[in-house]
């Protein structure tokens, strides 16, 4: 049997939800099929590979700013070691993340830069995919709640509108994709793709290319592979879930392997994630908290502002809420 189960959301039956459960004890990974998306994830293959091959100027108009969440970024840290990597980030929501406000961070095609390179519809098949990936992750969600032997509906009320979800397109270049005058020599390029790490929200929704890459470090057998499958989601689940859990679950510890020399690889991660406001505690009955209760606001600016400190310190964790 497979360490990473992969589940048919056409066909959720008990052995279904057990599955998610062994996976979601030891790893934190599972893959899901039959959620009817083909023909979108293709599209969105099509208008991630344009973005990525547009001209550095156009990528760099719409580059990410302290009063601008989303865009595009080169420079990431994932553990203060900067990722070979470049982004963009997006979000289907009227409001940016937390008033952080900014100006438009969707490329400009006034002088029709974007249709001359195939990409005119960027923009539109971007949001149109991410609302679908917000049903999607919502009844995700409850999967994994009938897995823990919650209601399905435990979390409804932590999300509704004003969840603060946020979608991204990822390009790993085998080159550096900060050109050598921009570089900064404290921050060194990790050797791997994407350091390990955990998501710090609910369920990530996951689309990887052919490459593969992509590891989960299970309880059982170390580092697993998650081999990459054409139209297949790739779901795990976040710091938050394992509070909810009261630690049962642990937050999936994931990586990105270097990417074999002179290719590169892409993936589209959807993240779901809780309104500002929604108060994170266990919701498991019949046994005492293990984690303090704390606001979803609270959580994610402490892990944002990590990405700020400087190299060496500490990333905050989820086990910081810890009681005793
Ligand atoms: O590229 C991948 O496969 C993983 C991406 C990821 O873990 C992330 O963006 O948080
Ligand atoms: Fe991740």
């Amino acid at each position: 049997m497979s360490t990473v189960p992969t589940i048919d959301l056409s066909n959720v039956d008990a052995a279904a939800l057990a599955a998610i459960d062994q996976a979601c004890l030891d790893h934190g990974f599972f893959k899901l099929k039959g959620h009817g998306l083909n023909d979108a994830i293709d599209e969105m293959w099509r208008e991630a590979r344009r973005f990525f091959a547009l001209p550095r100027d156009i990528k760099q108009s719409v580059m990410r700013q302290p009063d601008r969440a989303f865009g595009y970024f080169d420079r990431e840290l994932t553990k203060q070691r900067r990722d070979k990597k470049e982004v963009f980030d997006y979000s289907a929501k009227p409001e940016p993340m937390f008033g952080s406000g900014g100006s438009s961070y969707w490329p400009d095609d006034s002088e029709g830069q974007l249709t001359e390179h195939g990409a005119e519809r960027f923009q539109e098949v971007l949001l149109n995919f991410y609302k679908k990936q917000h049903v999607l992750a919502h009844e995700i969600m409850q999967l994994v709640c009938r897995a823990m032997g919650a209601p399905e509906d435990a979390l409804d009320d932590l999300f509704g509108e004003r969840h603060t979800s946020t979608a991204r397109l990822n390009n790993y270049p085998t080159e550096d994709p900060v050109p050598e005058d921009e570089r900064d020599s404290t921050i060194e390029l990790a050797s791997v793709a994407l350091g390990e790490h955990t998501d710090p929200g609910a369920v990530t929704l996951l689309l990887q290319d052919d490459v593969g890459g992509l590891q989960t470090e299970a309880d059982s057998v170390g580092w697993v592979d998650i081999e990459p499958e054409e139209h297949t989601f790739i779901i795990n689940i976040g710091d938050i879930v394992q509070v909810w859990s009261n630690g049962r679950y642990k937050a999936a510890v994931h990586r990105v392997t270097a990417v074999p020399d002179g290719g590169s690889r892409l993936s589209m991660p959807f993240f779901y994630m809780p309104k500002a406001d929604a108060l994170i505690k266990p919701i498991t009955s019949g046994e005492d908290a293990k984690y303090r209760a704390f606001t979803w606001r609270e959580f994610i600016n402490k892990r944002i502002a990590d990405n700020y400190e400087k190299v060496g310190d500490e990333d905050m964790q989820v086990t910081d809420y810890l009681l005793g």
